[in-house]
């Protein structure tokens, strides 16, 4: 049976007795709103762990924007439905408090992976990613973490934290799970209007062209400049960036020398929606 649990002293007795039965403890962290993109992460925990713990906590710590905070879609109730079908074992939902008490004092920060495009667009975001992150790690005792290449900066931040602070945990990566028409799964695609799902698909569309572009040509900035024009006439309001970079770094690339990323973070009926796909 999953049971839904809102403390971490409930959370710690839980998991005491599974580690004391030897099992294997794979944890998922999201702000709930699941669809399939998160379902995939879960069925990889399953694969990998013998109990799963999935995360909702809407952190309010890595929202840089209030109204993306208050806006940010809040559906309970179906999300443990799915979890409870899937066969999880149990959903830590804690509350702001229990996660951030007033006497809360610490932030970590990684620098380097952290500064550029999303770290750049949205500042303390991921201030507010690796020490939440960190914190359920500790909370949860997992063994395994599962990460969506979604959010390939946030996996590539997670990674860094965790290696560099030596916490005992395997961070896994799983791949973007996309709509039939190619838009990446994503919380906020519910609050697209009709025109704007219409026309989202453009996103991951651009992406695909530009990156075999790249490949062929090897002319990066021409690429990039006629891609992100493509991207406004395709509907789009504001490209805030389309890049290539490094895969793991996340540096600046001029010539495509070594395994690579292209990201885009981009606006369409007043919708942010950010994408990326390896060249
Ligand atoms: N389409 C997807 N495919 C695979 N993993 C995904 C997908 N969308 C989200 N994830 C992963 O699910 C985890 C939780 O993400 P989150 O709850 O923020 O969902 P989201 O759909 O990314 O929401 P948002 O609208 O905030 O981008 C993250 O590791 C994220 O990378
Ligand atoms: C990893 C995470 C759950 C931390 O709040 C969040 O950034 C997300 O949903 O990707
Ligand atoms: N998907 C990363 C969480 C966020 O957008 O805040």
């Amino acid at each position: 049976m999953m049971q839904i649990l809102r403390t971490v002293a409930e959370l710690r007795t839980r998991v005491r007795g599974w580690k004391a039965d030897g099992k294997q403890v794979g944890v998922v962290p999201t702000m709930g709103a699941l669809h399939e993109g998160h379902m995939s992460l879960v069925r990889a925990a399953q694969r990998g762990c013998d109990r799963v713990i999935v995360t909702i906590f809407v952190n309010p710590m890595q929202f840089n924007n209030p109204d993306d905070l208050t806006k940010y879609p809040r559906t309970e109730d179906s999300d443990a439905a799915l979890l409870a079908r899937e066969g999880v074992d149990i959903i830590f939902a804690p509350t702001p408090d229990e996660v951030y008490p007033k006497s809360f004092a610490t932030s970590i920060t990684v620098a380097g992976i952290s500064e550029p495009l999303e770290g750049t667009m949205r500042p303390g975001h991921f201030e507010g990613v690796a020490t939440v992150v960190a914190k359920l790690f500790g909370m949860t005792q997992a063994d395994r973490a599962y990460f969506g290449q979604k959010d390939w900066q946030q996996l590539q931040v997670v990674k860094r934290m965790v290696a560099d602070l030596n916490i005992p945990i395997e961070v896994v990566g799983c791949d973007t799970i996309r709509e039939q028409d190619g838009l990446a799964m994503s919380s906020r695609n519910v609050r697209l209007d009709p025109l704007s799902r219409a026309q989202a698909p453009a996103l991951h569309r651009i992406l695909t062209r530009a990156a075999t572009a790249i490949r062929d040509s090897g002319d990066v900035a021409t690429v990039l400049e006629t891609a992100r024009a493509d991207l406004r006439a395709a509907g789009f309001t504001e490209v805030e960036y389309l890049d290539l970079r490094s895969a793991a770094l996340l540096e600046p690339m001029a010539r495509l020398d070594a395994p690579a990323r292209l990201l885009v973070a981009a606006w369409i009926g007043g919708v942010r929606l950010i994408d990326n796909i390896p060249v």
